[in-house]
């Protein structure tokens, strides 16, 4: 746990701990965060000791077995969620149908899930799924994030969106959407994929029924690295699990016919964890433990700031979409330009890995535990010579790839 005796200072002490290639500025931590230098040892001593020598013992000699609620629990600490409240596995877009069919039994009269038009895909295509799973009239309602606080009413049963929108960084307020969806009796699930790691979430003070994330992102928890669930403790022994998978009955090894739900948030557990990718998580939350929200929250907006005051300056070409307001965005820099995947393909190509997502946004993770000052003055000098020099038009650049 962050206490201030061993508590990391943000890029100073912790960039030497990340893998970043020579020659690279990285600005895609918001979709992939880089390798720490210590999962591979980490990894590999799960593997050699553990898988190699323990074997099966090891579910229960090195705790395989309890690895998914003792790493909710580190994660707790970073979105102000209650110990034992979170348990990590399977992937977010689980995460969200488990969150999303609970929240829904919770408010059985009503059938409406409002989202909105910046939420990521998946969400919007397990709210789908599980609609149509259920057969009982629902629908999924999308407005656009700015009108979400208008469209809660009595007739809602779950406010399902994303805090920070992933292409262009916006921010809803949780607090005050919460309180306002619980006034109308409308139960909230959270997504916090751009959120986690990127920014304080204060889940048990906003009194958030139920959230959920990745931990690939912000967290440096490694490409397919699971997810994770929150339920808040009020509503943790009621909540019914639509996956009801062995892990997350009461008594997995009873092998019992029926199943009979766990106590807390351990019954949304599903299946067997995916131990070695937790052995890559444990490897970054012990750099998470160290690191102070606030402070990550504080660089990250400085160096917004200043990649966005330098962008305007050199490049009008570009069009800010990420809110100017500092409440109103999470850590990540989006602009609008018509080419915008080739401008992007050639700023990797001269070492500066931000993303593109269609149909024009082009976005900069800003993810202070390795990008500091130097990182966004470099990016800012290559974007200018990408844009003054219009280096996007060469043909090159126009290759699309399977994933951007
Ligand atoms: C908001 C949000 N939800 C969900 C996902 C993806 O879920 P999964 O990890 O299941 O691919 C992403 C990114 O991929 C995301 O940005
Ligand atoms: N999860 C990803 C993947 O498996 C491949 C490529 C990208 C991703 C992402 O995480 C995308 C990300 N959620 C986004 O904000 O666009």
């Amino acid at each position: 746990m962050s206490t201030t005796e061993n508590r990391l200072r943000v890029y100073e002490q912790t960039k030497p701990l990340f893998n970043i290639p020579d020659g690279v500025t990285y600005l895609d931590g918001n979709s992939l965060g880089p390798l720490p230098l210590s999962t591979a040892d980490r990894m590999g001593r799960v593997i050699q000791q553990q898988w190699g020598v323990e074997l099966i013992r090891a579910w229960n000699t090195a705790g395989w077995y309890v690895q998914p609620r003792k790493l909710g629990d580190r994660i707790a600490r970073l979105i102000g969620a209650e110990t034992g409240s979170v348990t990590v596995g399977d992937t977010l877009s689980l995460k969200v149908y488990q969150a999303l069919s609970a929240a829904l039994e919770m408010n059985r009269d009503r059938k409406i899930v409002l989202s909105d038009t910046g939420n990521f895909p998946t969400d919007l295509y397990m709210a789908e799924g599980l609609i149509a799973t259920l057969g009982r009239g629902h629908q999924l309602r999308l407005v656009r994030p700015e009108e979400i606080e208008e469209s809660l009413s009595e007739e809602i049963a779950v406010l399902y969106i994303t805090e920070v929108d992933y292409r262009t960084g916006r921010r809803h307020n949780m607090a005050e959407l919460t309180a306002r969806a619980h006034a109308l009796g409308i139960v909230t699930v959270w997504d916090l994929a751009h959120s986690t790691g990127a920014l304080p979430v204060d889940l048990a003070r906003v009194g958030a029924d139920f959230a959920a994330g990745c931990t690939y992102k912000y967290l440096n928890g490694g490409p397919g690295a699971p997810a994770f669930l929150y339920i808040a403790p009020r509503h943790a022994d009621h909540a019914r699990p639509a996956l009801s998978g062995w892990m997350g009955h009461a008594k997995p090894f009873a092998f019992d016919l029926g199943y009979a739900p766990a106590v807390g948030i351990e019954r949304m557990r599903i299946g067997t964890p995916p131990v070695l990718a937790m052995a890559a998580l444990e490897a970054s939350l012990d750099i998470w433990d160290r690191i102070d929200m606030h402070e990550v929250r504080a660089r990250s907006l400085e160096l917004a700031d200043l990649l966005i005051g330098e962008v305007e300056r050199l490049c009008p070409q570009l069009r800010l979409v990420t809110p100017r307001s500092h409440e109103e965005r999470g850590s990540q820099v989006s602009f609008a330009f018509e080419r915008g995947y080739a401008a992007m393909q050639a700023l990797i190509a001269h070492g500066v890995i931000g993303d593109f997502r269609a149909p024009d946004i082009m976005r900069f993770g800003i993810t202070p535990l390795y990008i500091g000052k130097a990182e966004v003055m470099r990016a800012i000098e290559v974007i200018e010579r990408v844009f003054t020099r219009e280096l996007w038009r060469r043909p090159e650049y126009d290759v699309v790839h399977a994933v951007t």
